[in-house]
């Protein structure tokens, strides 16, 4: 008789090979014959615009054009006055996310900042805060393929203060948890309020996976989150909205922040 193999999203007995790894991968045809030697702090942003920023506004250098992730190939800059830290964009969704985490990691990345853009569902947050959560809650499906219990993502707290202090010179910080969902349509007014309930004020979609994958690897690792849009609460009975009138000039200065925060942290290597 055929002997069944149970197998759950994440079988810690499980010590089988991971059939394709992103050290392998960045070797082989489908990644780059010779792929790059990253500095050990990597800026992964989860947002558009801000490679852009850093290209036309800062003197930079290109690491890679195409770093060699499995599904998206973004860029990879450095200052040319700042050796030690890069930035990137991570892929949108979870999966994607990790896949240029992997990528990073397996390329010699040792810590990681991620930056990105949340909604808003709390009359704490509003559009323009930027939120640097403690820890951040797991909705999202990629975390269950790398661990048991992933219900919380945790920050490292070093580097989550150094990231408030640093962040608060430009624009409100708010020390708020936040939630990773994989499902942008289905963030219905009582999951929010279940959110609410568990003290989260924010939700992206990458962020808990991230750190996460990162906690598995013994990386530190931090996200801060711009609040892009608010959604309805209860209370205030207003629809969804993006942005606010002068959003665009907000994110520029948390982007310049960011990259701010970034250099500073490479200079203490
Ligand atoms: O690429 P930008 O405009 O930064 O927006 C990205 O960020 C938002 C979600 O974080 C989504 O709208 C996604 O497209
Ligand atoms: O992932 C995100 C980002 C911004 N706003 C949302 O509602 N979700």
């Amino acid at each position: 008789m055929k002997q069944r193999i149970r197998m759950h999203w994440f079988d810690p007995e499980d010590r089988s090979e991971a059939v394709i790894t992103a050290q392998r991968h960045v070797k082989s045809s489908h990644g780059t014959s010779v792929p790059p030697v990253l500095p050990e702090v990597c800026v992964l942003f989860e947002m558009g615009r801000a490679l852009d920023q850093l290209r036309q506004d800062y003197p930079c250098e290109v690491i890679s054009e195409h770093l060699p992730c499995f599904l998206d190939n973004p860029p990879c800059l450095r200052l040319r006055d700042a050796p030690h830290v890069c930035f990137t964009k991570g892929g949108y969704g979870a999966p994607a996310a990790v896949d240029t985490l992997e990528t990073v990691l397996a390329l010699g990345v040792k810590k990681v900042i991620v930056a990105g853009l949340c909604g808003v569902f709390d009359p704490r947050a509003q559009v323009g805060d930027v939120l640097i959560p403690t820890r951040i809650y797991s909705e999202e499906g990629t975390s269950r393929h790398y661990v048991e219990n992933c219900e919380w993502a945790g920050t490292d707290p070093a580097l989550c203060a150094f990231l408030r202090q640093a962040m608060a010179k430009a624009l409100p910080v708010k020390a708020l948890d936040t939630v990773t969902t994989d499902a942008v349509y289905r963030q219905t007014m009582n999951k929010e309020a279940a959110w609410r309930a568990r003290g989260c004020a924010g939700v992206d979609m990458e962020a808990a996976a991230l750190l996460q994958v990162c906690a598995v690897y013994g990386i530190p690792a931090a996200a801060m989150l711009l609040a892009s849009d608010g959604h309805p609460l209860p209370e205030t009975n207003t629809g969804w909205s993006w942005g606010s009138v002068n959003f665009a000039e907000v994110r520029k200065r948390y982007i310049d922040q960011i990259i701010q925060a970034g250099v500073q942290l490479g200079k203490e290597i």
